[in-house]
């Protein structure tokens, strides 16, 4: 075995708890399997409520300092999501370095499973991006601490419909706060990644009489929902300078940044995908400023959590799709607080949430 000692110049300076995302983090565990290939980091942000849930990804990130801060934001954003939603559960995540269609095989997800048990149900994964019910279901084989399998193996199913409706259920209530009516008929909506969510999204807005425009990076997707819904494809070179009523995030996260935040025609956004502000105070801020109506990420996305948690709960579909229809509500409640305090929906969402967290925290200390 060859090892190599590096000077501290070369060594990049702090690169765990040095990060901001980092931000309190439990625990955060690196797993590595020569053998089936897995190069995977959990990150357990804060088990206050309960134990850290949330799910796993598998992508192809650039190099191992992106998959970190990725996976220290995902399991932040995790403690929050449950804690807006009331849900008893902590925040955690995971994801898996490498190409979903090429490199996951029965045996890396058994692997993984593993490491999962070895934390002894501290961490409680779930499909994200890259992973199916399948996966889940082969994580089950080797580890209980595993939600989202499918509903032949006793599971609640894929969560992706119930977080599109959590999501339209947000996107409503952020028109209603904007244009005074939630009525999304004849609004202009474009809906960035038909994936998982972003498809029964699509689905939902059809439904609703919304115009909707669809964008992704995978032709063949755009094809087959294009002909299922009669959508139309955006084929633009930069969606961000579109006019459009309603921005719907549903690929992946920071689309909102310094680069698109000037150029942005809507007037709402609202959608999936996580932690869509790639800096939270500053892009909040400037939202803001703009008259742009944001829909905090973690608390409308938060139908798929529910979904899983309803399998460690014990819960039924009608209990899922109530608490997943009470999003709107929340938003609205959201949206108001944080006028009537000058503060971004964003900060106005994260101090409901942080209070929660830590009322709960002085009763179990007292
Ligand atoms: N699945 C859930 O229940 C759930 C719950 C909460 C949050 N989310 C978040 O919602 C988002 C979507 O999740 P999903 O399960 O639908 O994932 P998915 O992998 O099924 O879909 C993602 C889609 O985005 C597309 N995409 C990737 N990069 C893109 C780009 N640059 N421009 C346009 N499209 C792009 C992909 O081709 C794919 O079709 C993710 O950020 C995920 O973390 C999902």
């Amino acid at each position: 075995m060859l090892t190599e000692v590096k000077t501290n110049k070369e060594l990049k300076a702090d690169p765990v708890f040095g990060q901001l995302s980092f931000d309190d983090h439990e625990q955060v565990v690196f797993c590595s399997d020569k053998d089936t290939g897995l190069k995977a980091i959990i990150g357990i942000h804060n088990t206050t409520l309960g134990p850290a849930l949330g799910g796993t990804r598998m992508w192809t990130y650039q190099n191992e300092w992106e998959a970190l801060n990725d996976v220290l934001r995902l399991s932040r954003g995790m403690t929050y999501k449950s804690a807006i939603t009331g849900l008893n559960l902590g925040g955690g995540k995971a994801v898996i370095i490498g190409d979903a269609k090429t490199q996951k095989t029965p045996e890396l997800m058994k692997k993984f499973g593993e490491y999962v048990h070895s934390l002894n149900g501290r961490y409680i994964t779930a499909e994200d991006v890259g992973m199916e019910t399948s996966d889940m279901d082969l994580v089950r084989e080797v580890t209980p601490y595993v939600t989202g399998i499918s509903e032949e193996k006793g599971g609640a199913g894929n969560p992706s419909p119930v977080t599109a409706y959590g999501v339209f259920m947000g996107m409503k209530a952020a028109a209603k706060y904007k244009y005074g009516t939630d009525l999304l008929e004849g609004k202009q909506v474009f809906v960035q990644g038909i994936g998982h969510v972003g498809e029964a999204l699509v689905e939902n807005l059809v439904e609703e009489g919304a115009i909707v425009t669809i964008a992704d990076i995978n032709q063949e997707r755009l094809e087959a929902v294009r002909s299922k819904y009669g959508v139309t494809i955006y084929e633009g070179n930069d969606i961000y300078t579109e006019k459009m009523d309603i921005y719907a995030p549903c690929a992946l996260g920071a689309t909102i940044n310094d680069d698109t935040i000037n150029k942005l025609q809507a007037k709402v956004i609202a959608g999936a995908a996580n932690n869509q502000l790639a800096n939270e105070v500053k892009h909040g801020q400037l939202l803001q400023e703009k008259g742009i109506v944001y829909a905090p990420d973690f608390l409308i996305n938060a139908g798929g959590i529910i979904n899983v948690y309803a399998e460690l709960e014990s819960y039924n579909k009608a209990e899922i799709m109530r608490k997943t229809e009470n999003i709107y509500n929340t938003t609205l409640e959201i949206l108001n607080h944080a006028d009537v305090n000058n503060m971004t929906s964003n900060q106005a969402a994260l101090a409901l949430a942080q209070k929660r967290i830590d009322t709960r925290k002085l009763e179990n200390n007292s």
